[in-house]
């Protein structure tokens, strides 16, 4: 007999041993795991494995099921063998303030929209990130003589005219319409307008365009899933694999499509021929004044489109069924709006942020529904942190509850799961400051804040003005008025409405 047999056949007599020893080594690893952070408590399965977190991002109700896990176990809890997940203000706003040690975590390497190529999202190297933020809050802020207002005007108007086109509806005769779709046309053409100089033009043609919407909420969920498992998002990281996963600028439809646009109108950008044309500053030429090259500028561009529309579309959803379904509010906005005098055909945004009842209508909305339902997680810093009190040893994942922090009675009061504007009127400007302080953390805080703030307000001063000034609305089926989803941002589908034409009583 050979020796490599001779070696098959004692592994093989062996192989009960073989596999015990391989199995108590996997226990004795995982015990190691629990036992580092067995002093937090948290849902059981949590503490071994990370088979419960993928869980709750399957049933897509994470926010949901988080704000459970705050109530069950308080604002530090365990929800997963190396993951923390905190509602703590004070904590959250430590870990992302400047020059604090903590590092984004491996849940960011998901936002990669290409293999092995980052954008201002995805980058982990806290020196890299800050770099490539410099270069571009001056485009994204507009503090570059760039005026988003009249690109968003335009396509406030185009929201307008469709419903006015093909969705009023009078007794007889109803036309129902989605508002979950129309709302994410409205960001989607706002934002490839802005990213790209070419907006894809939903609104004016009341279709997806390339089925870009479609498509990207087709794959999201898979993205979000592989995103939560680091060591498989790592996998797919690699060029050769990533290749064949990811969309690519050849596709006729979808993300593919999108990023066959960005290419092109970036690579117009670079040509030295018709560089000399942009007359308009805009965000794109920002990036490129500032040294982004031409692969950077296409990333970013594309992390623009991705991270601007759902999240907007998303805010403009929930404030509009919050509103729709308080009776009180809905009125008092209405009347607010219809007695101010403001410009027209759209409201111009240093006179939305006049309006006091809108500002606490938008708050409000953004509290009792922020759209960004992922993980945000942090790590802690080599020698460890204390959090609440207990000690975190270094390496571990501090994930934020987002919903739970927007629930925070400390700071809201006791109605926290009331959708109630009011209780941003009548109050002290030092309560209203720290309330606005914590509703603005729907954006992220310090180093890691949302660079596209600015321009998402500017879409939610304007939208929620024109669509009651011009229209009245109902929820068509108040008992299920929509299908939402988190797929790390929350998302809706089907919430269909009843829009008339306004009679406004003189
Ligand atoms: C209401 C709407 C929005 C909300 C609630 C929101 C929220 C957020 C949050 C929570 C973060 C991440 C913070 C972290 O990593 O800890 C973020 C980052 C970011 N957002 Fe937004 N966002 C919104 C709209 C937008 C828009 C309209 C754009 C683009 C025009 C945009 C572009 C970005 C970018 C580029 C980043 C990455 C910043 C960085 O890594 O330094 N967002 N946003």
């Amino acid at each position: 007999m050979s020796t490599s047999f001779s070696i098959i056949a004692i592994l093989y007599q062996a192989r009960w041993y073989i596999a015990s020893a391989l199995f108590a080594s996997y226990l004795a690893q995982n015990f190691r795991v629990y036992r580092r952070l067995s002093h937090v408590k948290g849902p059981w399965l949590a503490q071994f494995s990370d088979a419960w977190l993928l869980g709750v991002i399957y049933r897509q109700r994470a926010h949901h099921e988080f704000y459970s896990v705050k109530k069950k176990f308080g604002n530090l809890a365990r929800i997963g063998p190396n993951t923390l997940i905190t509602c703590d203000i004070d904590q959250v706003t430590r870990m992302n303030a400047p020059r604090s040690p903590y590092v984004r975590s491996d849940w960011y390497l998901g936002f990669r929209l290409a293999p092995g190529i980052d954008n201002v999202f995805s980058m982990r190297d806290e020196k890299a990130h800050a770099k490539r933020r410099a270069q571009m809050n001056l485009g994204y802020t507009g503090k570059e003589n760039i005026n988003f207002e009249p690109q968003i005007d335009i396509h406030v108007l185009n929201f307008i005219d469709l419903i006015q086109r093909k969705y009023i509806s009078t007794y007889p005769e109803m036309k129902v319409m989605d508002l979950a779709q129309k709302a994410q046309y409205f960001t989607i053409d706002v934002i490839t307008d802005l990213a790209t100089g070419a907006p894809f033009g939903d609104l004016a043609t009341d279709s997806d365009q390339h089925d870009y919407l479609r498509t990207t909420m087709e794959a999201q969920p898979a993205f979000v899933m592989i995103g939560s498992v680091p060591s498989v998002n790592k996998f797919i990281q690699i060029p050769f694999i990533g290749k064949r996963l990811f969309p690519t600028a050849e596709d006729e439809i979808g993300m593919g499509k999108m990023i066959g646009i960005a290419q092109e109108k970036v690579a117009e950008r670079f040509d030295p021929m018709r560089r000399l044309k942009i007359e308009k500053p805009d965000i794109l030429q920002s990036f490129i004044n500032h040294n982004l090259t031409q692969e950077e500028t296409v990333s970013e561009s594309l992390l623009l489109i991705l991270g601007g529309s759902d999240t907007t579309a998303s805010v403009i959803r929930a404030t509009m069924l919050c509103i729709l379904t308080s009776p009180q509010a809905y009125c008092t906005l209405q009347a607010e709006i219809d007695a101010a005098t403001l410009s027209s055909p759209v409201v111009r945004d240093e006179e939305a942020r006049k309006l006091v009842y809108l500002q606490a209508v938008i708050l409000e909305g953004l509290r009792m529904h922020p759209p960004t339902g992922g993980l945000l997680s942090k790590v802690t810093p080599p020698e460890g942190d204390t959090i609440n009190g207990v000690f975190v040893p270094g390496g571990v994942n501090i994930a934020t509850n987002t919903w739970a922090l927007m629930r925070s009675e400390n700071v809201f009061g006791p109605d926290v799961d009331c959708f109630r504007p009011e209780r941003w009127l009548n109050v002290s400007e030092a309560k209203y400051a720290d309330m606005a302080r914590v509703v603005d953390m729907t954006f992220g805080s310090g180093r890691f804040k949302c660079l596209g703030r600015t321009i998402a307000w500017i879409e939610l001063n304007k939208i929620f003005v024109e669509l009651l000034r011009n229209f009245d609305w109902a929820v068509v089926d108040p008992t299920n008025p929509w299908k939402s989803a988190n797929l790390g941002i929350i998302v809706h589908r089907e919430f269909y409405v009843r829009v008339t034409k306004r009679v406004v009583q003189e």
